[in-house]
């Protein structure tokens, strides 16, 4: 039997704040640090780590989270969504992105389908599309192969895929995959498209429209942007263009398409990387056994955020200690600093999965709540972020919860030793650096130049970013959003917040405005 209660209903939760914090800065030094870093550390999938050593937590404080885990019946409550509950609810949907890479529990039917078998068809069908494409059996009108793919999508339709791709990239190159460039266009101001169609050889591309909803104005426009080029080419949309929607959009089985690969509504925009939204450009681009290896990945991530004790789930105890920041200690924000290259847009993602998930004030039966939820997420690949922003993390009046990433390989291989060190080991001693400097902090009389320590950071560290560890890490994040969701009791797979915007736009454009809105409607000579 499931208990959706609120946090502040259950009795683990004033037993937490009642566990005395502790000094990490003290924790950390020393042998008694060094201990921490062996100790505080969990297996992840494909050979990563979580390690949490430099988070404020002890013995103690996990065992009280273990307690809040269990009386907030994470497990069970993601036993109940992998099974085909309807844990949307405020859309009344069922939330199946897992079962896109797995079955992690029952088969699951809705729309008089099994889903899984309707996933593993879709991905099939895109396969089969894309060796069509390598093989130049699927070509332009003269018969020519395309020889770039452009993904034209917004939101959950963009952030995913083109940080799987850039991720993958190098990779794909060193390893031999790569086939095909990929090239991205998002934003509805025309200097987006046209500059990536300046960018690329129009008549060997294949656009991807991507658009869950098949509505978003944005996503529509930049069609039409683009059929509007190929025209003028003297080239027929309907031969460069394929399409990944819902079956039920209004663009899905449309004759502007030259093929169509869907999704449907029970995988969420921020979740759907493993649908055929990443599937699409990430099979044209690196092939089909690249993301297959990918949703690999993920599946075992999955399956080991099924574990029931928290510090063998590293997803649910990163979910777990990230609570314990935001609603204990208080701090309003997470910066993801991953120490690669190759992540560059990896943060953008999250931004969008963890804030659209988790930003809410109502609980998942629509009631208002009386505590904090999701905390603001930023972060840019280091050592760059460390030029940039880091003075704040280091010594401003905020603590901010770090999450770094590390990989002791670097992708390419390409190094080169100057002054006795590569630069990969330059990158991997800053992220080392930096997490013991944010933990201990270093004293000096001359307040200026003080650096108080006790900030807190955790990081996952791999031999090096590939296919399958891209999967695990992405998996994790994801678990990680849903089981913080539902110790806050929020539907973390609507959101809502996004329509007022979209509707006053709409109202602009219509001229049909009031008040301040028509003024600003002046200000930009719309
Ligand atoms: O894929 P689409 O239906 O075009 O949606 C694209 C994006 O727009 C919406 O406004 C939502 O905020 C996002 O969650 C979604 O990913």
């Amino acid at each position: 039997m499931i208990n959706w209660k609120n946090l502040n209903e259950l009795s683990s939760y004033q037993e937490l704040g009642k566990v005395k914090p502790l000094d990490l800065a003290e924790a950390m030094t020393g042998q008694k640090g060094a201990d921490r870093v062996g100790k505080y550390t969990v297996d992840m999938a494909e050979g990563l780590t979580y390690n949490y050593a430099a988070k404020a937590v002890d013995d103690d404080i996990l065992g009280a989270l273990a307690k809040l885990a269990e009386e907030a019946q994470l497990a069970e409550k993601f036993e109940e969504l992998y099974n085909g509950a309807v844990v949307n609810t405020g859309e009344k949907r069922l939330v199946l992105h897992q079962l896109t890479r797995g079955q992690l529990g029952n088969a699951v039917e809705a729309d008089g389908t099994d889903k899984r078998s309707f996933y593993i068809e879709q991905q099939k069908r895109i396969a089969d599309f894309a060796n069509k494409v390598h093989a130049g059996e699927i070509a332009n009108a003269k018969g020519e192969k395309f020889t770039t793919v452009v993904q034209i999508g917004i939101g959950g339709s963009d952030l995913g895929p083109r940080a799987m791709y850039l991720a993958l990239e190098n990779w794909a190159k060193k390893t031999g995959t790569f086939k095909m460039n990929a090239a991205f266009i998002s934003n509805v101001d025309p200097d987006d498209a046209s500059a990536v169609l300046g960018s690329i050889d129009v008549a060997h591309s294949l656009f991807i429209l991507v658009s869950k909803s098949g509505t978003t104005l944005e996503t529509l426009t930049n069609q039409a942007f683009v059929m509007d080029a190929l025209k003028k080419e003297g080239l027929d949309p309907a031969k460069h263009m394929i399409a990944v929607t819902s079956e039920t959009s209004p663009i899905a089985h449309s004759a502007d398409f030259l093929d169509a690969f869907y999704m449907d509504d029970y995988i969420g925009g921020r979740y759907s990387s493993t649908s055929a939204v990443g599937g699409a450009v990430l099979s044209l681009a690196f092939g089909p056994e690249v993301f297959a290896a990918f949703l690999d990945g993920a599946a075992a991530e999955d399956k080991l955020s099924t574990e029931k004790d928290l510090l063998k789930n590293p997803a649910m105890l990163d979910a777990l200690i990230g609570v314990y920041e935001r609603n204990i200690l208080g701090f309003p924000s997470t910066a993801i600093l991953p120490y690669s290259q190759a992540l560059s847009r990896f943060p953008a993602h999250l931004q969008q999965l963890d804030m659209e998930s988790n930003g809410k004030s109502v609980n998942r039966f629509g009631e208002p709540i009386g505590y904090v939820t999701g905390p603001i997420i930023f972060g840019e690949p280091g050592t760059n972020g460390q030029h940039s922003f880091y003075q704040l993390l280091h010594q401003g009046t905020d603590i901010v919860p770090l999450q770094f990433v590390g990989f002791r390989k670097s992708q390419i291989q390409n190094d080169v030793d100057i002054q006795g060190s590569t630069s990969q080991q330059k990158l991997c001693a800053n992220v080392a650096a930096q997490i013991v400097a944010f933990a201990c902090g270093k004293e000096n009389a001359d307040l200026n130049k003080n650096f108080k320590g006790g900030r807190p950071s955790s990081i996952i560290i791999g031999d090096d970013l590939n296919p399958k560890t891209l999967g695990a890490l992405l998996a994790h994040f994801e678990n990680k959003v849903m089981f913080q969701g539902f110790v806050w009791n929020i539907n973390s797979f609507d959101q809502e917040g996004v329509q007022l915007g979209k509707t006053l736009a709409k109202a602009v454009l219509a001229h049909e405005t009031e008040g301040a809105l028509t003024e600003y409607s002046k200000l930009l000579n719309i």
